[in-house]
């Protein structure tokens, strides 16, 4: 073929083999300057305040020291709060065969607990977590439901010139939900030291050595990687490299609410006091009780089905604070495509009425029911209809869904419609379409037993 360059061919060979490996994603790093005296309105790209150390000192007469990084090399009162920094961390162990083992062959450098120091360095201001998130989640633990990340910070560890390293290890789990590791190295000069860490043949190198760039160019650099790799830190050959160290673990991140967010109290939304009161006065859904629906604010791709697999965890805003009150008062709530409803007595006549809204047909006879279907499915090529609008069997049959009477709260918009099904129709053979719209129903009892479980 003309053009063609036979040198690139086992290159992109290489590159095609290395990337359908699932283990070709094992590690992710970058660098974010540090601006000072900068208003934050006056930064250009992501940058960060130069970071601040407090800890324990030894020295009990100092009580808690401080430091601020990057140093001034040639001011004396910053080198020597750095040499006792230093002096005030212990010789780091590592664990081996279930115990912390201290061998300076093995490895050599200092740390210090989380409990003796604090810092304002927060790897989530800066958007790290999240990137991480982003890079290390997906698909790497398919069977865990999550795409959240919790960093807990692990040691400061000083590895310091002449020779500091830490050979080839691979790191110990702190529990089951752990994935991976976070290493942070905090602005201070240093050579060598790098970071290689490996998986399944590959290897990748974090060079965060700067003794030779200018103190105003210094850099908070990082690096991630899964608790399978192999890593090792290289000999530091002049200065100091001082990292925080992270655990990552899987967290639920955006989910559900209602079962996995002990951190906020579903009694603290605004609508759970209006829900209670619904709930407990006998006029609500008095007649034997039944299903109660409203029609999602906010937009899904819940006619595809790897978006609808994503539901109730990928509900948004108001529509997740409805999903999860209703849920915390022990009602069935489930997220559903509809693709139409009947316009009942609680449909707001103001409410924005598209098609979804028309009252469906079935040969002569309107079906006081609004027609709901399974959760995880894709589009829908439906049956042949008799005419425009119409909703023969065949369609009800192909849709899948079930025709159920819901009492309507809230009606559908059209910021939540999505193209849900095609269908023929007329002896034209002509094709129509129709929209889904997403809604969360839920299962209210009669008012008399939801008296007794108040
Ligand atoms: O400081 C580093 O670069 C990594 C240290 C490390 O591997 C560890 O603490 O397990
Ligand atoms: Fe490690």
């Amino acid at each position: 073929m003309s053009g063609e360059q036979p040198h690139l061919r086992p290159i992109a060979k290489e590159l095609g083999d290395f990337i359908v490996q699932t283990a070709s994603n094992y590690a992710c790093g970058g660098a974010i300057p540090i601006h000072r005296n900068v208003e934050a309105k006056e930064r250009t790209s992501l940058s960060a305040p130069p970071v601040v150390l407090r800890w324990d000192s030894l020295d009990l007469s100092s009580g808690v020291a401080k430091i601020t990084l990057p140093v001034d090399p040639s001011n004396p009162d910053d080198v020597s709060t750095l040499e006792k920094l230093i002096r005030d961390c212990q010789p780091a162990s590592f664990g081996m065969n279930g115990k912390e083992v201290l061998d300076d062959t093995y490895r050599k450098a200092t740390k210090m607990d989380r409990s003796n120091f604090s810092t304002d360095f927060c790897p989530y201001e800066l958007g790290i977590i999240d990137t991480i998130a982003q890079i290390l989640l997906p698909g790497s633990k398919e069977n865990i439901h999550t795409n959240g990340v919790k960093a807990e910070l692990y040691k400061l560890n000083v590895y310091a010139a002449p020779s500091g390293f830490f050979k080839a290890h691979v790191d110990t789990p702190r529990s089951e939900q752990q994935f991976g590791s976070l290493v942070v190295s905090l602005p201070c000069r240093h050579e060598g030291g790098q970071l290689a860490v490996r998986h399944a043949g590959h290897s990748t190198t974090f060079d965060w050595g700067n003794a030779s760039q200018q103190n105003d160019e210094a850099c908070i650099q990082w690096a991630a990687f899964y608790s399978d790799c192999e890593h090792e830190v290289l000999e530091v050959t002049s200065g100091h490299r001082i990292t925080l160290t992270y655990n990552l673990y899987y967290a639920p991140g955006r989910g559900d609410l209602a079962d996995n967010s002990p951190a906020m109290d579903v009694k603290s939304l605004p609508l759970y006091a209006k829900v209670d009161e619904a709930l407990k006065d006998p006029s609500f859904m008095t007649k034997g009780g039944g299903l109660v629906g409203l029609y999602c604010q906010h937009a899904y791709a819940h006619a595809t089905t790897e978006g609808a697999k994503a539901l109730p965890s990928a509900l948004k805003g108001i529509d997740m604070a409805i999903y999860s009150v209703f849920r915390s008062f022990g009602l069935d709530v489930q997220a559903m495509t509809v693709l139409r409803h009947d316009i009942s007595e609680y449909c707001n006549d103001d409410d924005d009425v598209n098609e979804i809204t028309e009252p469906i047909q079935i040969g002569d006879e309107v079906v006081n029911k609004s027609f709901i279907g399974n959760k995880d499915k894709g589009v829908v090529l439906g049956g042949y209809g008799a005419a425009e609008g119409d909703l023969p069997m065949e369609t009800i049959d192909s849709w899948q869904g079930d025709l159920k009477h819901v009492a309507w709260i809230r009606g559908p918009s059209d910021v939540n419609k999505n193209f849900g099904m095609a269908y023929m129709y007329g002896n034209q053979h002509e094709v129509d379409f129709m929209y889904t719209s997403l809604a969360l129903i839920m299962d209210v009892p009669p008012a008399a037993e939801r008296q007794q479980n108040a």
